[in-house]
């Protein structure tokens, strides 16, 4: 009998891995993984602690290669041999705030990295003024407001950083976005926030991963639930065709059964 439920392949056009298999010597961080991300779709990732989903989210970064199976994106099986590589493709991972830099103001973070790889290579570079205008322009497109982008980003909250994040994503080409626990240290109103920066970048086509243990938020965003329990993947459906039952015994394994498709 399979544990396994899920429904005919959604989209997955654009991230694919297929029967992925991440072992730590003894330890099958994940077994035989197939899923598929598409364009302009919100996928969370849920499991319990264990579960495998950073250990999923690091083969889509390219920090650590799968024992097997194979990853492809935009039609195309790739060697996802490091952060950079798959950031070029246009692969961004959000961990809680870690890439915003905050002893730096607003266009100092847009900028980050790309201005000055483009400096040392000799490349026309942007002005200052330039950059601030952008910053601007790119902030208040997002619908995000900042009192001036000249701030330090320790001085924002936690809700705004995040914004920033999805805006430069967005302003860079971005085309695949993971965010990590993106709601763990946010109150109400930017958590509200939150989902709105998604639904947004989500709307522009871009597809959004998250990973989370909140299951309302989960529901509220995902147009596409998927849990990981002991390193398989064991429910894959339409937010719309879950409940939180269903999912709650996919994440413990109590419960009946689930469907055998
Ligand atoms: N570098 C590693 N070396 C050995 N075992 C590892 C390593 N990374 C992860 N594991 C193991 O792989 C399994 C999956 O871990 P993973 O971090 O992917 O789970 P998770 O679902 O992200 O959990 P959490 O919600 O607690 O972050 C766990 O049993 C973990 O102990």
């Amino acid at each position: 009998m399979s544990s396994t439920e899920t429904e005919p392949k959604h989209g997955g056009d654009l991230l694919q891995l297929e029967n992925v298999t991440m072992r730590y010597g003894a330890i099958a961080a994940l077994q035989d993984v197939s899923l598929g991300v598409a364009a302009g779709e919100v996928v969370a990732l849920l499991g319990d602690n264990g579960a495998g989903k950073s250990t999923a989210i690091k083969i889509i970064s390219g920090s650590v290669k799968p024992t097997s199976g194979r990853l492809v994106f935009e039609g195309i099986p790739r060697e996802f041999e490091s952060p950079r590589a798959s950031k070029e493709l246009g692969i961004e991972i959000v961990y809680q705030d870690l890439s915003i830099c905050m002893n730096v103001d607003v266009v100092a973070n847009f900028f980050m990295g790309r201005e000055l790889v483009k400096r040392v290579l000799g490349v026309p570079v942007l002005r200052e003024r330039e950059m601030q205008r952008i910053t601007e322009k790119v902030m208040a497109d997002g619908g995000t407001k900042v009192k001036s982008v000249r701030q330090n980003a320790e001085h924002l909250s936690g809700g705004q950083r995040q914004a920033i994040e999805l805006n430069r994503f967005v302003y860079w080409g971005g085309k695949l976005v993971v965010l990590d626990e993106p709601f763990a240290a946010l109150g109400i109103e930017q958590v509200r926030r939150g989902l709105e920066n998604i639904r947004r970048v989500r709307d522009q086509g871009l597809a959004v991963i998250i990973v989370t243990h909140n299951l309302h938020h989960a529901f509220q965003i995902a147009d596409r639930l998927v849990v990981f329990r002991q390193g398989r993947l064991v429910l894959d459906k339409s937010t719309s065709d879950c409940t939180h039952e269903t999912v709650s015994q996919a994440i413990t394994g109590d419960g009946p059964p689930v469907q055998i498709q």
